[in-house]
């Protein structure tokens, strides 16, 4: 798989999008990512992903060249839906993801980073849905995604202008968690995966199918959900060991079960 480098490192899954000169989401790319995924999911060492991109950028969304190879509406309804499918599965992965954004995550890009649970940025970064100013509109979710993050009136902003705004602006709004030096960037996120893994496993993945449930607004659902995985984590070994290790003012030693 040559569009994404690929390693697990203490418990840490770095996914790598390196496809030169942009980082452009092509369709072999959004297929060998899928592929990854696969993977992760059968690694039950793996408790966080760190995805990243590989030179100047994080991505400069959907390979514009490829959209000439394309023709039929269906066509570019068929990916359309492929990526949207493929972002929708990160959002809902039993592992949380994290994005570290540099240079720009444009388009595709961007979108692909808000599927994402958690985001890192650098100050100089472009964040940006420039589509309407290629002629075409956002296909992966952004009209979706974005007023989820940084409200509706700046969503219309930044589609409709399809003018990028800066990883600091990109924090201040919330569309970020943090906003670093390009320098701290790589140290500021493994750092953050860090904190997740020392967690035990089924509390992560308890979590990960919680939280969706608020981004759709099904309150009542969300909440049923909670109580009943609320009930089945004080059954694991992981839950007493925490407990235990509370009560005896130690440090826990979780065993992922
Ligand atoms: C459903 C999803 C839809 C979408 O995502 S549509 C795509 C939305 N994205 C964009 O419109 C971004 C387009 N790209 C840019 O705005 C700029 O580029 C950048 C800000 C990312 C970088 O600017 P700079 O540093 O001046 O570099 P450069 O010379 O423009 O680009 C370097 C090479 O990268 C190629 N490239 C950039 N973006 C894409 C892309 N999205 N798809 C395919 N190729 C891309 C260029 O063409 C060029 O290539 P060469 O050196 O061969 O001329």
């Amino acid at each position: 798989m040559n569009t994404l480098d690929f390693e697990v490192v203490n418990h840490i899954a770095y996914l790598t999008i390196k496809s030169p000169p942009a980082n452009a989401l092509s369709s072999t790319l959004l297929r060998d990512l899928s592929t990854r995924l696969d993977q992760i999911e059968e690694d039950i060492s793996v408790k966080a992903i760190i995805l990243r991109g590989d030179g100047k950028f994080f991505s400069a969304g959907a390979d514009i060249k490829e959209f000439t190879s394309l023709q039929a509406a269906s066509d570019y309804e068929l990916l359309a839906k492929k990526g949207q499918e493929l972002f929708d599965r990160i959002e809902h992965f039993s592992v949380p993801v994290i994005a570290a954004i540099h240079g720009a995550a444009l388009g595709g890009g961007l979108e692909l980073s808000m599927a994402c649970h958690m985001r890192i940025v650098t100050e100089n970064a472009k964040l940006g849905l420039p589509e309407l100013t290629l002629g075409i509109i956002p296909g992966f979710a952004g009209t979706q995604r974005l007023p989820q993050y940084v409200g509706t009136a700046k969503a219309y902003e930044m589609i409709l202008s399809g003018e990028p705004i800066s990883g600091k602006e990109a924090y201040s709004l919330g569309l970020a968690n943090k906003v670093v030096d390009e320098d701290m960037l790589e140290q500021e996120v493994r750092q953050l995966a860090e904190k997740v893994i020392i967690k035990s496993k089924p509390t992560i993945n308890h979590v990960m199918q919680l939280i969706p449930f608020a981004k759709t607004g099904n309150f009542a659902s969300g909440v049923d959900a909670e109580a009943k995985a609320f009930g089945q984590i004080f059954g694991t070994d992981d839950a007493k060991e925490g407990v235990q290790a509370f009560v005896e003012k130690r440090k826990p030693n979780f065993q992922d079960k």
